[in-house]
């Protein structure tokens, strides 16, 4: 374990948390200086291993840093936002987004500017908008979180759950049966009701996209107070599955495979351990509760940001 260096006055106002993957990329480099020469006094760490970002987004919120910028991908920004989030509300920093991922899914649902320069002025320059974070078994998402089928494929990996949504069917059918796939069973509890089916897959969106682009959360709002839920069943035939990508492509509040609904929150209790994504990066829980956390953060993007509500405190 590595000592941090400790905020200092000449630090200003604003920390880029740059994921080590990124720190040596010349773009990198000259959208810092760019942005310093504009004046804005931007101070860099860097992460080294998993955790680095949890920590530092801790100690420069306990110092007063009024703005920090997840430099990285979703796994980066998650990580921002658990150090954050082990502040009490109103200690927070206000959190910006350099998207520097293969996937950028919640950037991209934000619709940041992508090329670096831009993302630093938008994260230091934008008004804060406070935004709602998700927990989930004692963890934080911002993003999405997703459980069962896919859940455990990164976005490194090619991913049968694009396949899926893609309308691969007869290949993914192939798979499903090479693998000996079995469902997820387990018991559902949510706000009026339970459900207790075999799942295939289970999305729980505060921001819309997962995985590289798939809109698994399409009607999300990152400030609405709800959490999307989609709940996948369990499917055993060719036809039942064409049935599912039917009603994926239409989301149904009650299908026949497919349920999307908004809710606060959602508590499982599984039979096995449910493998679970939580804004790209892997875990498991054989029960768990899990709950949307309104305006728990502020956030740093354009107030036209697609994941915005846009009722009455437009900005
Ligand atoms: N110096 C480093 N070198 C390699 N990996 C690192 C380093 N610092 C942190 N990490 C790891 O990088 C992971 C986060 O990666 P991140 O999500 O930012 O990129 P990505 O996976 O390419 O993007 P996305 O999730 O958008 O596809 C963390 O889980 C962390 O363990
Ligand atoms: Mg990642």
């Amino acid at each position: 374990m590595s000592e941090t260096l400790q905020p200092t006055a000449t630090d200003g106002d604003a920390w880029l948390i740059l994921n080590g993957k990124s720190a040596q990329l010349p773009d990198i480099r000259e959208a810092v200086e760019r942005i310093r020469e504009e004046g804005h006094p931007l101070a860099v760490r860097v992460t080294w291993e998993a955790g680095d970002g949890v920590r530092l987004a801790r100690e420069a919120s306990e110092a007063g840093i009024k703005r920090i910028i997840a430099g990285g991908g979703d796994g980066t920004v998650n990580e921002v936002v658990g150090g954050l989030m082990q502040l009490t509300q109103g200690m927070r920093s206000t959190l910006g987004i350099l998207p520097l991922g293969s996937a950028n899914d919640f950037a991209r649902g934000l619709e940041l500017p992508l090329d670096p320069f831009e993302a630093l002025r938008v994260a230091l320059e934008a008004r804060p908008h406070d935004v709602d974070v998700g927990s989930l078994g004692g963890d934080y998402f911002i993003n999405l979180a997703s459980g069962g089928f896919g859940a455990q494929i990164t976005n490194s990996t090619p991913a049968p759950l694009k396949r899926l949504l893609g309308g691969g069917a007869y290949s993914l059918m192939g798979m499903l049966k090479a693998w000996n796939y079995q469902p997820y069973r387990g018991r559902l509890r949510l706000p009026g009701g339970e459900r207790n089916i075999p799942l295939f897959l289970l999305a729980l969106g505060n921001g819309s996209q997962a995985g590289g682009g798939q809109q698994l959360a399409p009607l999300a709002k990152v400030d609405d107070g709800l959490l999307e839920l989609l709940i996948v069943r369990h499917f055993t035939s060719l036809r039942e599955m064409k049935q599912l990508i039917d009603e994926l492509e239409n989301l149904p509040q009650s299908g026949e495979f497919v349920e999307y609904l908004q809710v606060p929150w959602v508590e499982f209790e599984g039979e096995d351990a449910l493998p679970l994504n939580l804004d790209g990066e892997p875990c498991f829980h054989e029960r768990f509760r899990a709950e949307l956390l309104p305006g728990a953060l502020s956030l740093a993007a354009p107030s036209s940001s697609a994941l915005y509500s846009h009722q009455s405190d437009e900005g």
